[in-house]
């Protein structure tokens, strides 16, 4: 049967994963970014966790693409059939009206970049389109009470960006964006395994590390784990155990960068903002804040307490789902245009 009613969505497109939030139900989706193709056709094979499954393990006429990097759409036209896919799986099939989508974006997204976030949007089969920002929708999904004049930041990890925000008053006072997140851990990861052990793992493996004894602080006992790489000497398959230490070493250099970014913005926070961010604390939200003692590590750095965020994977999600009850004040920051016929 065909519903006439329209929904309205919040979408986290993010470069690891896409979150779909439907009004009145909450998060009803949540997959992997990634699309497996078949070259020959350009057809879809799959999308999501079906998808991820095949990444590293494809013949040679499929391809499991990630068509975000860096938090931006990367490859347009995958990230089109992707947020199709997903829609229609969260809207449902049968309807006329299309939905009006709220779609989140890194805090220094370009104008070109915001655009082909639209386009793609609208392309997918949304009737309006609108943006908001990481760190705004990632504060509102963590139940902070923005609307006040009180400063408070929030540090979104996702995959691709680290997206820093001093907001107060709901507007984004001082910001950064860094495109240092989960997947520049990983690739530490693998660059660490190369150097060190001349062995080439996969990202799966590396994110498996990563996210099962991975850590930004010194634990107090170090935990390890068997992982299965190709000897770069001999071109065998290999197995070596790896301590949570070593992870620690192999991810210095983005954890300090994110540390660093950090601090550059508490350097540019007036006074009276820093004094209340000194008082409520820093909050972590995306799931590279979820990186074992990386809250420590900046609190460390910083001086200012942190906090991670409850479900802080979804908290972007939830801030967006939110913002489609104030979709028309949104109207204002997002340019809105009638889908090309
Ligand atoms: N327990 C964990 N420990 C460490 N990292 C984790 C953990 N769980 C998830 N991650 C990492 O979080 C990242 C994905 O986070 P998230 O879903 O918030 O990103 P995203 O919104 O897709 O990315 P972006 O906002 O940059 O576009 C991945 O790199 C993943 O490996």
């Amino acid at each position: 049967m065909w519903w006439f009613g329209g929904t309205d969505l919040g979408i986290d497109l993010g470069t690891a994963s896409v979150l779909v939030y439907v009004k009145g139900k909450g998060i009803v989706l949540k997959e992997p970014s990634v699309v497996a193709i078949d070259k020959n056709t350009n057809k879809v094979l799959a999308v999501g966790e079906d998808a991820r499954q095949m990444i590293g393990r494809t013949p040679g006429n499929i391809v499991a693409i990630r068509p975000l990097r860096d938090g931006v759409i990367s490859d347009y036209d995958v990230t089109e059939k992707m947020l199709k896919y997903f829609i229609k799986k969260a809207y449902g099939y049968k309807k006329l009206l299309r939905p009006r989508v709220v779609v989140c974006i890194p805090c220094e997204a370009t104008e070109v970049e915001k655009r082909a976030v639209q386009d793609a949007a609208y392309n997918a089969g949304a009737r309006e389109v609108h943006l908001i920002e990481e760190p705004i929708a990632a504060a509102i999904g963590a139940g902070l009470d923005i609307s006040k004049p009180t400063g408070w930041m929030v540090v979104d990890i996702g995959g691709g960006t680290t997206d820093i925000a001093v907001i107060s008053l709901s507007g984004i006072v001082v910001r950064n964006s860094i495109k240092v997140a989960g997947d520049k851990f990983d690739e530490s990861i693998v660059a660490y395994m190369r150097k060190k052990y001349k062995l080439m793992i996969g990202e799966r493996t590396a994110e498996d590390l990563k996210v099962n004894i991975g850590c930004a602080f010194k634990r107090d006992e170090d935990i390890s784990m068997e992982i299965k790489g190709r000897d770069l000497i001999s071109g065998l398959p290999k197995n070596i155990l790896i301590t949570s230490e070593e992870i620690r070493m192999a991810l210095q250099e983005p954890v300090n960068a994110i540390a660093d970014a950090v601090h550059q913005v508490l350097e540019k926070t007036p006074p009276e903002l820093a004094a209340d961010i000194s008082d409520n604390g820093i909050l972590m939200t995306g799931g590279g804040s979820l990186l074992w003692g990386l809250d420590k590590f900046i609190e460390e750095r910083t001086k200012v307490p942190v906090k991670v965020a409850e479900d802080a994977i979804s908290c972007v999600a939830k801030g967006t789902g939110v913002s489609l009850d104030y979709i028309d004040v949104l109207e204002d920051s997002s340019i809105k245009r009638r889908k090309k016929a």
